[in-house]
């Protein structure tokens, strides 16, 4: 597979390509497109295939014009204390910590292809093992319930550089405006900012500021909530290290767990997370967060590197 670079000229606004030599290696890897609420990625099985530079490879992969096309790329590989172990890359090459829907589909992934054909599975990330469980239809995975574990309020573990004991609806300024911000690790890290329509938000210009803001020391995934009634969240997201996604599964759960926070929706009731994808239902319980959504696999391929 010939190689391409974007390349931003002269400080261009619009990137273009060039073709740079290929590593040389000729390897055929077979692959599988699948999405949740439209926050799709490459899902690559190494159960069965050696892969190397994962980061590259998420870069190349991920590309929509010279690559397959998707919001980063997930490795499926085989794990010493769980059914299956999920690395997921975001297109900018970083490694994402934890992927609430690609974890959803990881465990589709698993169940449709046999490696583990339980109604209850277990997915090693790299926050910890998720517990898994599918909703069956016509053989084959349509749902996931997700136990998502613990949300993380204390600053020094989101990573914020904030004081106190959680961040709740505190002030930062953005582009010279103000924004009232609640933090929320889920496995990684997310601010939530609660507001009008997101459809509204000029989330290209903005949505990068939030990502490298200065009291973000590993970056972050940032949510626009419109809060519809106290079980119903409008969500858009901008994704640390893909922009904007058609759905954040973790920020989801983020936004929810904010929105309890801040008195707009009630701990141990279903909330509905509409995003431009589609919709979540999250449960917010004692601490724990579970995630209902859809795992949906597109097509099968097989790409040359
Ligand atoms: N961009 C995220 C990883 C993907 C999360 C999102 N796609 C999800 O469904 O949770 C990060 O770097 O923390």
């Amino acid at each position: 597979m010939n190689q391409y670079v974007r390349k931003a000229e002269n400080g261009s606004p619009v990137d273009h390509y060039e073709r740079v030599a290929g590593n040389g290696k000729k390897q055929k890897i077979a692959f599988t497109k699948m999405h949740g609420c439209a926050n799709d990625y490459v899902y690559i099985n190494c159960f069965d295939q050696d892969i190397e530079n994962h980061a590259e490879l998420a870069v190349w992969l991920s590309d929509r014009h010279t690559g397959i096309g998707g919001d980063g790329v997930i490795f499926i590989c085989p794990s010493e204390i769980a059914d299956a172990k999920m690395r997921m890359f975001n297109l900018d090459g970083s490694e994402g910590m934890m992927c609430g829907n690609g974890v959803r589909c990881v465990a589709k992934f698993v169940y449709d292809s046999g490696i583990a054909r339980k109604d209850v599975l277990h997915i090693e990330t790299l926050s910890g093992i998720k517990i898994c469980r599918v909703t069956v239809e016509n053989g084959e995975v349509a749902a996931v319930t997700v136990d998502m574990g613990k949300a993380e309020l204390a600053p020094e573990k989101i990573p914020v550089l904030f004081d106190g004991e959680s961040v709740v609806s505190r002030e930062i300024e953005v582009l010279g405006e103000p924004y009232a911000v609640t933090c929320v690790s889920m496995g990684n890290p997310h601010c939530v900012i609660f507001g009008g329509d997101p459809d509204f938000i000029d989330l290209e210009k903005i949505g990068p500021y939030f990502e490298h803001f200065e009291k973000f020391p590993e970056r972050i995934n940032t949510e626009f909530i419109q809060v519809l009634d106290d079980h119903t969240l409008k969500m858009r997201v901008w994704e640390r290290g893909s922009g904007e996604t058609m759905a954040c599964g973790t920020g989801a759960c983020a936004s929810a767990v904010a929105a309890c926070l801040n008195g707009f929706c009630q701990k141990g009731e279903d909330i509905r997370v509409r995003l431009r994808g589609g919709e979540l239902v999250i449960r917010y319980t004692d601490e724990r967060v579970q995630m209902t959504g859809n795992a949906d696999t597109v097509f099968t391929g097989v790409v040359e590197i």
